[in-house]
């Protein structure tokens, strides 16, 4: 049986890496922020505006639970969901867990033109948005770091790097 959640901070590809593994393993693929849109017919903006960060946060956990009961799928997280609550322990047991680790230069680059989406920075200039990631990726390093497996895309070239990521993925987890 395959389930494996793709973990890691805004922007570093959990969402795009995830769904060009799921193709290329013919598996389905399962966006823990997409299902959570779908099924509440909201977009997540709207749900922190609605529901605060701490109401998104309930949602996230329950929709976790429902998601990662699923077999032979690849699951991509939101960037905050293994910060909260006992969801990272509770990911390590149900799956293998990889955790797509970035550098803030490289988190930064992703996610400069995709704020909007994202209510965590929506009101940040760049140099705000460079000093946020600096400080709240130190925060959530020791959750990431909890994962199974790291694969590090800092260094990948820009040039095919989703093609390498899922090559790279597929290594390390001899699938
Ligand atoms: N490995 C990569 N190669 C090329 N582009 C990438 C890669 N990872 C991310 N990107 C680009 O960065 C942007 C953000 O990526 P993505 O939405 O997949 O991140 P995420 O980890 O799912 O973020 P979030 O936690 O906010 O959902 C996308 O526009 C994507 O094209
Ligand atoms: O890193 C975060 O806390 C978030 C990441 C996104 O995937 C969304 O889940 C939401 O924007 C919050
Ligand atoms: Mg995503």
């Amino acid at each position: 049986m395959t389930r494996i959640i793709l973990i890691g901070y805004m922007g570093a590809g959990k969402t795009t890496v995830g769904k060009a593994l799921s193709q290329s393993l013919a598996l389905p693929f399962y966006d823990l922020d997409w299902y959570i849109e779908e099924r509440y017919r909201r977009t997540i903006p709207q749900i922190f505006a609605e529901n605060g960060e701490n109401g998104f946060r309930e949602i996230e956990q329950k929709i976790l639970h429902e998601v990662a009961e699923f077999e032979n799928v690849i699951i991509s997280c939101g960037g905050g969901t293994p910060c909260f609550f006992d969801n990272m322990e509770y990911m390590n047991r149900q799956a293998q867990t990889v955790y797509l680790k970035a550098s803030p230069d490289v988190l930064f680059q992703h996610l400069k033109m995709g704020k909007v989406e994202r209510p965590l920075l929506k009101d940040k200039t760049e140099d705000e948005m460079k000093q946020y990631i600096r400080d709240s990726l130190a925060i959530r390093e020791p959750f990431y770091s909890r994962a199974q497996y790291t694969l590090d895309v800092s260094l990948l070239e820009n040039y095919d790097k989703i093609k390498d990521s899922v090559r790279l993925l597929r290594e390390l987890l001899n699938l």
